[in-house]
């Protein structure tokens, strides 16, 4: 069997995992798939009576299949230790009839941490055989540029870029990013959304002089997005983790399905279940749960993919996203490997701002994936009936999914709902819909608040940001993203 990479959009240059994760993203702009994703199965017996460390190594042994077993063990230990505030890592407990999957208990408190304290360890064991160094751009909506930070800092012949919409995140995730310390980092605000910095850090990879530039340095770029293979494959742990938690206190029998319900921008999270499916685990549906930002929900419904439209800022920021990325994957899966369709698809979207996908690839997807909406005034309402019905405290993103799997009819299968963040990162509009007011308070007199008012704590990680001092002030057009990169690499590296 092969245990190459190509890109979505042509067969012609394989790689291996290892050089998948350096590079991040395709020459072509495609994404790293594999043709032989699914023909492994994981030992669901095995994972059901296994810790999350042990399944978080035979998932990454089976998609990136290049690295050593010692390798990865070496990986499992740095990425899952002592820097998460539980040993189960990825806790799933009890929301009413259904399940929550908490994914927020690592150091910056997002589900990106699962992916992102794992992939530094990836690049570096790639890295050892490259010998460049590598920068890492990254474009984020909130959470990923926290979580990437922190997982590279200080990471030896690694720098790390993380451009992020000026005043489109919450004031607490802006506080995570510009006050990250550390010599081989970078933090520059963008004037635009989250789909500006996204298309432009695409762009700056494509750009074949910067590359030669940089290159002439020894250096090369990655991605800490989740087009990064290394990003998405640690994130698929966990769907399997959460089936043996639940398999284990009797919730489920070995082998019946599970429903997963995620709060989804850019794909990556989803597509990690999908993978999780390809991989033996039982899945009955993925439900992607979108804000008012639903150009997803509107595709898996009617099998047009459409950007134009406005973009909308809400209380889920970190979905405020038009252009998925990883969705080019799933039309890469679902088209039985039709890289000619993907790359036509791809070019529509870039030309035109829509693509409609053949009716037997939609049915495809329809058969695996449902979903649904929520506006900000469904959030704040399910953020509260959460809290007041259940006691169960989440943030604008968990609701978002909460709300949507609400809707979805029952079908008898237990039901696991993904949450992505503490509530704690969005104090104000989870103290607000819980029906405080919140007019002239800062954000941290609101994290405050809520504490004394749900009695709960914030994460230290979180509290502790009142203390830092800003360091990154930085901000930019989308056109001068590619120099910030470069005299990023220039301070890093020279
Ligand atoms: N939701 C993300 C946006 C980027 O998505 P990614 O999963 O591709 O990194 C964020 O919070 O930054």
């Amino acid at each position: 069997m092969n245990s190459f990479y190509h890109s979505t959009r042509s067969k012609l240059d394989s790689v291996t995992s290892k050089q998948a994760i350096l590079r991040g993203i395709a020459p072509d702009g495609g994404l790293y798939v594999a043709d032989w994703l699914g023909q492994t199965k994981m030992d669901l017996a095995a994972v059901c009576a296994q810790g999350f460390h042990q399944t978080a190594r035979q998932v990454l042994g089976i998609l990136l299949p290049d690295y050593a077993e010692d390798e990865l063990a070496a990986c499992v230990e740095a990425a899952y230790g002592s820097q998460w505030d539980t040993p189960a890592v990825t806790p799933v407990t009890p929301l009413g009839a259904d399940w929550l999957l908490e994914l927020y208990h690592g150091p910056t408190s997002a589900f990106k941490d699962v992916a992102l304290q794992m992939l530094p360890q990836l690049m570096s064991v790639a890295r050892a055989g490259d010998g460049r160094d590598v920068m890492i751009v990254t474009a984020t909506s909130g959470d990923t540029g926290k979580a990437a930070l922190d997982g590279f800092a200080g990471v030896p012949h690694t720098g790390v870029t993380v451009f992020y919409p000026e005043g489109k995140v919450s004031d607490v995730q802006h506080l995570q990013m510009a006050t990250q310390a550390g010599d081989n980092v970078a933090v520059c605000a963008i004037r635009g959304n989250f789909d500006d910095a996204q298309s432009e850090v695409k762009s700056i990879f494509a750009d074949e002089a910067l590359a030669q530039r940089l290159a002439a340095s020894g250096v090369a770029l990655s991605s800490a997005n989740s087009i990064n293979v290394g990003r998405l494959a640690p994130q698929v742990t966990y769907y399997f983790d959460a089936y043996a938690q639940l398999e284990r206190a009797g919730v489920v029998k070995l082998g019946e399905k599970v429903t997963f319900c995620v709060p989804t921008g850019n794909f990556g999270d989803v597509l990690a279940g999908y993978y999780a499916k390809l991989l033996g685990l039982p899945v009955a549906r993925l439900v992607v749960a979108s804000n008012k930002n639903d150009v997803l929900t509107d595709f898996i419904t009617t099998g047009t993919y459409d950007r134009r439209r406005d973009f909308a800022k809400t209380i889920s920021p970190s979905m405020d996203i038009l252009v998925s990325s990883n969705l080019e994957r799933l039309l890469y899966y679902m088209s039985d490997g039709d890289c000619e369709l993907v790359a036509s698809l791809m070019a529509d979207l870039g030309e035109k701002g829509f693509y409609q996908v053949p009716e037997g690839l939609l049915a495809k997807i329809q058969e695996v994936f449902a979903c649904g909406r929520a506006d900000d005034d469904a959030t704040r309402a399910e953020i509260a009936s959460t809290w007041n019905e259940l006691g169960a405290l989440i943030d604008p993103h968990t609701a978002v999914a909460k709300s949507v799997l609400d809707a979805v009819p029952a079908d008898g299968t237990v039901r696991v709902c993904l949450s992505t963040a503490s509530p704690y990162k969005f104090s104000s509009d989870v103290l607000a819909a819980l029906g405080q007011d919140t007019s002239g308070m800062s954000g941290f007199a609101c994290m405050d608040a809520l504490e004394k008012a749900t009695g709960t704590t914030a994460p230290a990680q979180l509290s502790g940001l009142r203390d830092l001092p800003v360091l990154h002030k930085d901000v930019c057009d989308r056109a001068k993203m590619g120099a910030f990169v470069e005299s990023s690499c220039a301070r890093v590296f020279l």
